[in-house]
């Protein structure tokens, strides 16, 4: 079966400074990828890849099995940590804009039965992340939970196949990622998504992923830390049961020498 997701050694380099390189993988369909490494790893570097944001200096990126456009498509939905939403937007207005961006790509505004049932539609999906007492707030008067919640379902309204979250949790109090880990979860599920998410949270790769990525240098040169990039340095299939090993924890809880990072 073709993979929804195949990179083939790619390389991804700034001038001379090299931030991936050798990264071959295949993501299927369904999945729920959990990507950890250090900072500065190339984590973001290869969900931009992903995205179509990012171009690699070598190697392929294949959708379907076929070259990435270079654009993001409404194949992919994106959430970062923090302003993925409109500030001058309601909720309803943030999950709407997008509706109509698709439908009406010139004026962003659709009009009669397509704007009602593009305003069910969106009305639906804030219900799903349980915004639905609150269509016609603003961010700015919005918890972080509650933002997080808009932007998901500002991704999700679109029906992209591939949710890409980076540190979408990060920002949020322990007590409301854990709703959040239970909300992305069921989204994962009712919408049969494939999702890659980024986090400096080992727990909740742990938790929430099938797979999971760890993004780290093989090689060092402590003389120019630039020559030599990242990798996958582990690749781990789960069962949502499985304990982080042990290795991978020290190799994210220390710096190359063997230092606790702090
Ligand atoms: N446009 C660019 N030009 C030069 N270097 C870049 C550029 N974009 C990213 N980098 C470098 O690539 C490396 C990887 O960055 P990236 O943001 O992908 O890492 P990360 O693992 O997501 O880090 P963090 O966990 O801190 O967010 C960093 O050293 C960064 O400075």
């Amino acid at each position: 079966m073709t993979p929804l997701l195949e990179l083939r050694n790619i390389w991804v380099e700034y001038g001379d400074k090299i931030v991936l390189e050798r990264v071959s993988l295949q993501l299927d369909a369904g999945s729920f990828v959990a990507v950890v490494g250090p900072s500065g790893a190339g984590k973001s570097t290869f969900l931009r890849l992903v995205l179509g944001q990012e171009a690699p200096t070598r190697g392929q990126v294949l959708l379907d099995g076929r070259a990435m456009p270079a654009a993001c498509g409404p194949d992919r939905g994106v959430v970062f940590q923090r302003y993925s939403v409109f500030p001058h937007l309601t909720a309803l207005g943030n999950v709407l804009f997008g509706i109509e961006c698709a439908g009406a790509p010139l004026t962003a505004r659709l009009f009669g039965a397509r704007r009602r049932a593009a305003r069910d539609r969106a009305v639906e999906m804030l219900a799903a992340v349980g915004l639905d007492h609150s269509l016609d707030v603003y961010p700015a008067q919005m918890s972080g939970g509650m933002q997080q919640r808009l932007a998901i379902a500002q991704a999700l309204v679109k029906h992209p196949r591939i949710l890409l979250l980076d540190e979408p949790f990060g920002a949020l109090d322990p007590g409301i990622r854990l709703d959040m880990h239970a909300l992305i979860t069921r989204l994962w599920q009712d919408h049969g998504l494939t999702i890659v998410m980024v986090t400096h949270d080992i727990g909740e790769a742990f938790k929430l992923g099938t797979r999971v990525l760890a993004f780290d240098k093989r090689r060092h040169d402590p003389h120019a830390p630039h020559r030599f990039g990242a990798t996958v340095t582990y690749d781990l299939p789960l069962d949502r049961k499985t304990p982080p090993p042990p290795a991978l924890l020290a190799a994210l809880t220390t710096d190359p020498s063997g230092r606790p990072i702090a």
